[in-house]
């Protein structure tokens, strides 16, 4: 049996691996995300950037983004780790993704590299957040 701690441990040690694979060429800020669907399937992800800025793509989005082009819109937990000297903070574009895909109470974990975490959910890292349901 694999317990929640195991899961989460994980996911840590994905989203670490995936520092590796940042393509951080103009902040040289590697972050790495890393996702579990409902069904166990773990989908990770790095922030990929370019040369025009804004067109750069944050780990967590990449992480959401994969595991739904694979079909996958069910997920139990997120994690985002980062050289950060406090647990990393995910930018507001991503924040609203999580919305659009994951459940309001879904654990995210919040990290860094020197084990600091903050455990906390969709709804609060976002409340108030724009959704379909608002468009009537
Ligand atoms: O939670 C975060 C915060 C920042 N970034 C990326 C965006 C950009 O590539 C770099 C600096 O902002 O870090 C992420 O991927 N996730
Ligand atoms: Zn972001």
């Amino acid at each position: 049996m694999t317990t929640n701690k195991q899961v989460t441990q994980q996911l840590i040690k994905e989203a670490t691996e995936m520092l590796e694979n940042a393509y951080v060429p103009y902040s040289k800020f590697p972050v790495g995300a890393s996702l579990i669907t409902d069904d166990g399937i773990i989908y990770s992800g790095c922030n990929i950037e370019n040369a025009s800025y804004g067109l750069s793509n944050c780990a967590e989005r990449t992480a959401i983004f994969k595991a739904v082009s694979e079909g996958k819109k069910s997920f139990k937990q997120l994690v985002v780790t980062g050289r950060t000297t406090g647990p990393i903070s995910p930018c507001g574009a991503c924040r609203q993704v999580m919305v659009e895909f994951c459940e309001p109470d879904m654990p995210v974990l919040l990290t860094n590299t020197n084990g600091d975490k903050y455990e906390t959910t969709v709804k609060e890292l976002l409340p108030g957040a724009f959704q379909s349901e608002d468009m009537v």
